[in-house]
Formats: C-alpha cells, sequence, structure tokens
C-alpha cells in the first residue's frame, strides 16, 4: 500500500518498550504530565569594604569589590524531552561570590536551566503564565538577586574614605506547576473500550495497551503516521471520557486538558454499543461543557468495530443523525483504515491551510 506508518511515544517509554513490553501500570511510571516546582534563584553575593594597604602607602583608599549577582534559573523547552519525569520539585539556582579586596568582584552565579517537552504550560496559583511550544523557547522564572557593592562604589569627592559595603540582594522564590499538554495533531476521543486503542494500533506502530474493559489507556499515548512525502501526523490516543467528564467524573479534567490541545478530533463510536450516536451526543455534551465550541473543531466520525454483526445497519442510521463524515472502521481486522489515514491527512493540510504557516512548521517539527 501507498502508506507507511511509525511509531512515536515518549522517549523513556519507547526506550524501555523495545526490550520488554511493558504493562500500561508500569507505563504511567515513565510519564508524568504535571509536576509543582520549587524554584529558588542564586542570592547576590556581598560587597566587601576593605582599604589599600602597602608599605609606605598608609592611605591608599577604599578598595572593596561588588559581589557577583545570584544565578537565575530559565525553564527551556526542548523537543529531546518527553516528560515531566526528570524535572526536580526542588531547584536552587547559584549563589553570586562575594567581591574581595584590592578591587576584586564576585563571580556571577551560574544560570540553572530546568528542560522541559514542548507543550509545557506554566502555572502560578492557578494562573497561566506562559505556554511553551515552541524548541528553545525559554522562560525566566526566577531571578538571581543582583550582587552588592563593595566600599569602593561609594567613593565620592565629599567621602574619600566610605566604609559602607552593601550584602546581596536575595534571589527570586516562585512555586510553579507545570503541566503538559499533549501536543498531537488528532486526539482520538471517545468512550471507555471504544477501540481508541486498537485504532491507533492499526494505523501506527504505538503500541498502547488494550483489553477489554473501561480506563484499559490511563495516560496519552501519540503515535506518529507516516505519509510517503514525509509528513507526519501525531495521533494521540486519550483515555476515554465517560458523562461527567466535564464535572471531573471518571478520569476527567485532566484528560480533557488534552483534547484541548489537538488540531482535529476523531470521535471514535462503538457500533456494537446499542446506541452509538447518543455516545457522540454524550462526546459533545462534555467537550462543550469543558470549552465552549470544543466539539466544533475539525473532525471525523469514526465507525469502529464494524467487523461485529448490526453494525452495518447501526451505520445507516449514524449516518441519517448527523450531517458530518463518518468512516466505518475495524480496528481489529484493520478494514477500511486507509481512508482513515488519507482523510486525517486531508484533515492535516486544511490544517495548515487554516492556522497559517508558522504553526504548522512547528508542529511538522514534531
Ligand atoms: N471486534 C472488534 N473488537 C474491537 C475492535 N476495536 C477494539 N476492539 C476490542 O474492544 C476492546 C477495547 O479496546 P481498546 O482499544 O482497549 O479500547 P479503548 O477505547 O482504548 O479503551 P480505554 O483505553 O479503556 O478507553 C478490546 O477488547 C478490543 O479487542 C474492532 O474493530 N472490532
Ligand atoms: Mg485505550
Amino acid at each position: 500500500r501507498d502508506l507507511t506508518t511509525s511509531a512515536g511515544l515518549c522517549g523513556k517509554v519507547r526506550e524501555k518498550a523495545k526490550k520488554t513490553d511493558l504493562s500500561e501500570k508500569k507505563l504511567t511510571r515513565y510519564f508524568v504530565d504535571q509536576r509543582c516546582v520549587k524554584l529558588v534563584a542564586g542570592s547576590g553575593g556581598k560587597g566587601v569594604s576593605s582599604f589599600h594597604s602597602e608599605p609606605r602607602k598608609e592611605w591608599g583608599g577604599p578598595d572593596g569589590g561588588n559581589g557577583g549577582d545570584g544565578g537565575s534559573i530559565i525553564i527551556k523547552a526542548d523537543r529531546f524531552v518527553k516528560s515531566l519525569a526528570q524535572v526536580y520539585p526542588v531547584y536552587k539556582g547559584e549563589d553570586g561570590q562575594s567581591g574581595g579586596s584590592k578591587n576584586c568582584f564576585g563571580k556571577n552565579g551560574n544560570t540553572t536551566h530546568v528542560h522541559v517537552p514542548l507543550g509545557t504550560v506554566i502555572k502560578e496559583q492557578g494562573r497561566t503564565v506562559t505556554d511553551l511550544s515552541q524548541h528553545g523557547q525559554e522562560f525566566m522564572a526566577a531571578s538571581g538577586g543582583a550582587g552588592g557593592k563593595g566600599n569602593r562604589f561609594f567613593l565620592t569627592n565629599e567621602n574619600r574614605a566610605p566604609m559602607t559595603s552593601t550584602p546581596g540582594a536575595q534571589g527570586q522564590e516562585r512555586l510553579l506547576h507545570l503541566e503538559l499538554r499533549t501536543m498531537a495533531h488528532a486526539g482520538l476521543v471517545g468512550f471507555p473500550n471504544a477501540g481508541k486503542s486498537s485504532l491507533l494500533r492499526a494505523i501506527s506502530n504505538a503500541k498502547p495497551a488494550v483489553a477489554a474493559y473501561p480506563f484499559t489507556t490511563l495516560k496519552p499515548h501519540v503515535g506518529i503516521v507516516n505519509y510517503r512525502d514525509h509528513v507526519q501526523v501525531a495521533v494521540a490516543d486519550i483515555p476515554g471520557i465517560i458523562r461527567g467528564a466535564h464535572l471531573n467524573r471518571g478520569l476527567g479534567l485532566s484528560f480533557l486538558r488534552h483534547i484541548e490541545r489537538c488540531r482535529f478530533l476523531l470521535f471514535v463510536l462503538d457500533m456494537s454499543s446499542p446506541d452509538p450516536w447518543a455516545q457522540l451526543q454524550d462526546l459533545h455534551h462534555e467537550l462543550d461543557h469543558y470549552e465552549p465550541d470544543l466539539s466544533q473543531r475539525p473532525q471525523a466520525i469514526i465507525a469502529n468495530k464494524m467487523d461485529l454483526p448490526d453494525a452495518r445497519s447501526k451505520l445507516e442510521a449514524l449516518r441519517s443523525l448527523v450531517t458530518r463524515r463518518v468512516i466505518p472502521v475495524s480496528a481489529v481486522t484493520g478494514q477500511n483504515t486507509e481512508e482513515l489515514i488519507l482523510h486525517l491527512r486531508e484533515l492535516y493540510d486544511g490544517y495548515l491551510r487554516g492556522e497559517g504557516s508558522t504553526e504548522g512548521k512547528s508542529a511538522e517539527s514534531w
């Protein structure tokens, strides 16, 4: 066939998965999607009060140097980092060194860099401060304290022998909440057991766990669908949404947050359920209550489990009830997944045209 597919999972998980197939429970240990960090920037070094002294030169004048500035803490987006797992709970910036006699200035503290994955949102007291979505983007999280002044600094014509020197300023202290939102182009949205993980397995080489019980998937997985012209589309398998998810029922709000990030949505319906169209209404309801118009993003409706009896008659009923395109597939047999992959590409091209080239390029670097 014309299409090849391959996978992308968070870095650490993929490395482990090569050796043995990890269970979902173990996988979740490697994927951390939020962290609270305390940042304390370095304090400035103190200035020094001293006087030049040399044999036969009694009044050498003030020569106390300034202290060095404290090291700042910068949070930097890095596309090679895939989860917040390696972010420590506390960071302390390097302090500036004290000044010395003979006009020696203290050394500035080195800047501390905290590397986080693309798509990290930084919040402070519930308020979003910034959103790091480009590789290399930096956020000055805590600035180091200024170094103190040595007595040489206070030398004036009026005061030829100042004794004053000042201590360095304290570094800034902040408590930040880091949140990782999955940055995928498409999100698979559906009830538990609808077959989202099976579908991601069918269209990419990602290997999320599949089982016949609800809430098998507890953390989002990202699979990459590769096209012949080297375009890559990232598809996220998002844990199941249930009625009341917007009120934090089920796995609740934390996963609606990931959906918010996806440019287009693939609503996965279980055609073996008695009323798949009611599932669709519920999904729209939950999404819209989380964020108005979220359910109106470019989308496709995927009627999954078409290999099961009765699915065909329900498909006709579903088509008569919705105006949007419905793609019937079977994740288990792989039936009609090509149509889905091609439609995914159409949605992606539409997104590039609509959102302008700048955002498109950053998405492509994924
Ligand atoms: N017959 C049939 N069974 C399917 C199909 N797709 C998925 N299943 C089965 O449905 C069950 C649930 O599949 P999953 O892929 O784990 O479903 P999910 O939507 O990821 O579920 P959660 O992770 O719990 O939200 C598994 O037993 C699959 O084998 C399909 O196309 N046909
Ligand atoms: Mg799943």
